[in-house]
């Protein structure tokens, strides 16, 4: 066996970390409609590739009635579970996804968010807040969609990696939308008006702090996806890394 041939579990966990918060780092941040992050390049480029060539065969469980939204769970045990073939992949993605570091950038990059979950938590400060990172692969077919909802306060942040094999799916992003008038008088909106869709590109993700009607009524993290048109051979693959306010809870 050459030496590159063969790397080493810890190595390339470390190497995904690594390229990880260099990518968060040099995230775009935005304020509006409520503070959130986009960031390119997550994975190193040949692991994405190769990673959404090798997504777990079975083990997905049901996530809504239509079943159109699939998942598998990709942290603790739960990794175990995954085709002895892919493991070690997803084990190091499991890894990466759920280490300290990748915390870190996040919180660095989501401060304001943070600040202002913390005033509406009551606690002293960002520091205060815990994030335990539940990683879930999901898989979105025809007909998927979620009405705009700000996530339940278990989240404190959420994070999407999207992975898509190509540009064909650029349509198929996340909607963030912002309480207004003109929501308003647009019927079956919710008061809601759309501000923008993420661009759902290879190996880009995004992320924001779960701001209820305590934190801010004003910039609450209302999201959403309206419904997604695609075909069987072309599914909405993503990555949902949930933050979540301790271990117990989440799915
Ligand atoms: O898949 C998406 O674009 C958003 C999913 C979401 O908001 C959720 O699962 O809570
Ligand atoms: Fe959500």
């Amino acid at each position: 066996m050459t030496a590159a041939a063969k790397i080493t579990p810890t190595s390339l966990t470390r190497d995904l970390i690594d390229h990880a918060v260099t990518s968060i780092d040099a995230a775009d941040r935005f304020s509006d409609p409520y503070p959130h992050i986009f960031f390119r390049d997550f994975f190193p480029n040949a692991f994405y590739a190769e990673l959404i060539r090798s997504l777990p065969s079975e083990g997905y469980n049901k996530i809504n009635s239509e079943r159109t939204r699939m998942a598998v769970r990709l942290y603790g045990d739960n990794v175990d579970k995954i085709d002895g073939s892919v493991r070690e992949m997803w084990s190091a993605v499991s890894a990466m996804l759920t280490s300290p570091e990748v915390e870190s950038a996040t919180r660095r990059q989501l401060r304001e968010g943070l600040e202002m979950r913390a005033r509406g938590d009551k606690v002293a400060g960002p520091d205060q807040l815990r994030m335990v990172a539940k990683p879930v692969l999901y898989r979105d077919t025809d007909g998927y969609q979620i009405k705009p909802h700000p996530d339940t306060r278990n989240k404190v942040v959420t994070m999407q990696l999207y992975c898509p094999a190509d540009e064909g799916q650029r349509n198929l992003g996340t909607t963030l939308y912002k309480a207004s008038l003109k929501g308003l008088l647009h019927l079956g909106s919710y008061g809601l008006e759309p501000v923008k869709t993420l661009p759902f590109l290879p190996n880009v993700g995004y992320a924001f702090v779960v701001l209820k009607a305590y934190h801010s009524l004003t910039r609450m993290s209302w999201h959403g996806r309206p419904t997604v048109k695609t075909t069987s051979d072309r599914p909405r693959i993503s990555i949902l890394n949930t933050f979540y306010v301790n271990e117990n809870v989440g799915f």
